[in-house]
């Protein structure tokens, strides 16, 4: 699904009513009615008091249209008017005449020196108040306001955006925010809901299809793509029933060192649970009996050092290198990771160690193979990039760093990311019962499982964090978040291809 910014909605908006020849009024009666209907079918009429806050603009005209639509099926609802300002848009006014008319009540006016209206933790609030056309910080009483709501209790329902939260910039570090239980957002997510600083205020997010202009949103360039299950499907490639394990490629984990061998057992556990014909793992010699033994199915080549990565000469030309788990860093270590990238020819995955090290010699940048796959979590990106202001200027220094050297980076984090050529991909699956330790190493094992099955870098990367995260959700579904640990997410590999065949 494309996530799209504030000027482009706008203008989808436009051209809807061009071309469907409606009026802004009528659209903003379908958008609203649909968060009425979703609100009615939840409550089934129950007798819980709604207090619902509208600003002048059109958040606030779909606000009093929920209002009239809930006073007509006779809930207890309570519409206040926050009227920060004289600017009223038109269809606010058309919905403030039009609520009065049928309630037979004006709403009340909240203003300056108003005191504000009590609100118990057991009411269902509706917040109205601000949507894409917040353009300044919420302030004074405002943000006064905002806060008597958070403090409320009350479970909080925000309309299209949760009132103070910019759709496609950060906020002020100090900026006071709705925090809402759940956002029902109009026709297309924004960047904003999908940020580490920002995601928290949307709680729960549902999308609401409005029916803006399907031409448009087909053309329109998205300022990223949502990944989910349908887009996973249609990158995911089924096996074909005449085929060998050489159709399916040999991946190479290059890894580990004394004490962290089992970064790698999980990386190649996943290379092979996600498709690859062939692995083999490349690591110090106490590596060995770890690895034959806890995984029967990869060939082992060993380092002539006890301990440590000294010279990685595998003999042998595996369709991907997966890079850096549980490496280390010494200096040994980084001449041998020097003289492997200027090897490699084709497009690697590296990760963890591997990143360190480049850190450490950004010049190795310059012998990394073109598309290859870099999967840092934000501690590692910070030593790969610098530090950044806020979460939108770290994605565009991403982007940057990515299109420079020519590479796709993978930013893992709660919704991980994927960047490439100036693109960005916001992966959707996932769940806080993978903040274990090594779940970062079975992702990617995923990756150069795929890559080494022929699925181009960006592909595998994309499709790769996704199943990865589904792995997790369905694993978590079975156990609960805190008992999976990182090797489940390799068992349930299996199950996640399945969900994915069916959809
Ligand atoms: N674009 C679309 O596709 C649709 C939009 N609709 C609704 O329209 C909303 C956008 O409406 P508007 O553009 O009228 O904007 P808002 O209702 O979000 O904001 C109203 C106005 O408040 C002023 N303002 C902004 N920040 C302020 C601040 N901190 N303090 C005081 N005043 C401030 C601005 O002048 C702004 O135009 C959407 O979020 C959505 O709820 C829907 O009605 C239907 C379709
Ligand atoms: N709260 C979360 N929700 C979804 N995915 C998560 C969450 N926390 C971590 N993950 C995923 O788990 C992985 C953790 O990787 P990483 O930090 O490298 O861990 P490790 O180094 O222990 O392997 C990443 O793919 C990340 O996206
Ligand atoms: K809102």
């Amino acid at each position: 699904m494309k996530i799209l910014s504030a000027e482009q909605l706008n203008e989808a908006d436009k051209i809807t009513l061009e071309n469907e020849h409606i009026s802004s009024t009528r659209l903003m009666e379908r958008a609203a009615s649909l968060v009425f209907n979703e609100i009615h079918t939840r409550l089934e009429g129950a007798d819980i008091k709604i207090k619902i806050f509208c600003g002048i603009g059109n958040n606030g005209g779909d606000g009093l249209v929920i209002g009239r639509l809930l006073h007509k099926y006779g809930y207890n609802v309570e519409v206040f008017i926050v009227d920060y300002s004289d600017k009223r848009s038109d269809d606010f006014l058309i919905n403030y005449d039009r609520y009065k008319k049928e309630s037979s009540s004006w709403p009340e006016v909240i203003e300056e020196n108003t005191d504000f209206p009590e609100i118990s933790p057991g009411e269902f609030v509706v917040d109205a108040i601000f949507g894409i056309g917040l353009n300044r910080p919420a302030k004074g009483w405002l943000a006064k306001l905002l806060k008597h709501i958070n403090n409320s209790g009350a479970f909080t329902l925000a309309v299209d955006m949760p009132s103070g939260l910019f759709p496609n910039k950060a906020p002020q570090k100090d900026a006071t925010i709705i925090k809402a239980n759940y956002t029902l957002s109009f026709q297309n997510p924004k960047l904003t809901f999908f940020l580490p600083e920002t995601m928290n205020f949307i709680g729960e997010l549902q999308i609401l299809d409005i029916g803006l202009d399907r031409d448009f949103l087909k053309e329109v360039k998205a300022v990223a793509q949502l990944i989910g299950k349908r887009e996973a499907r249609q990158l995911y490639r089924p096996r074909k029933r005449n085929s060998h394990k050489g159709d399916y490629g040999h991946t190479l984990v290059v890894g580990g060192s004394y004490g962290k061998i089992g970064s790698i057992v999980l990386s190649a556990k996943a290379v092979l649970r996600s498709g690859a014909g062939l692995c083999s793992v490349y690591t110090p010699k106490c590596g060995y009996q770890i690895l034959q033994t806890a995984l029967p199915e990869a060939m082992v080549i060993t380092d002539k050092a006890e301990k440590e990565l000294s010279e990685i000469k595998p003999g042998l030309e595996p369709d991907v290198v997966c890079f850096g788990m549980g490496a280390g860093k010494s200096q040994t270590t980084a001449n041998a990771f020097k003289a492997l990238l200027e090897e490699t020819e084709k497009p690697m995955l590296i990760d963890a160690d591997g990143l360190n090290m480049i850190s450490e010699n950004m010049d190795f940048l310059n012998a990394l193979p073109k598309n290859s796959i870099l999967t840092p979590h934000p501690k590692e990106l910070e030593r790969l990039i610098g530090s950044w202001e806020d979460d939108f200027e770290k994605m565009e220094k991403v982007k940057d760093f990515s299109k420079t050297n020519d590479l796709i980076l993978v930013l893992k984090g709660s919704h991980s990311f994927v960047f490439s050529e100036g693109n960005m991909y916001i992966n959707n699956s996932g769940n806080p019962g993978m903040a274990t330790a090594g779940s970062g190493d079975v992702l990617s094992g995923i990756i150069a499982g795929l890559m080494s099955q022929k699925y181009e870098p960006l592909v595998a990367a994309i499709l790769g964090v996704y199943m990865h995260g589904l792995a997790g959700d369905i694993c978590a579904e079975e156990m609960g978040v805190e008992t999976l640990i990182s090797g489940d997410l390799c068992d349930y590999l299996g199950q996640a291809f399945l969900a994915l065949e069916k959809e």
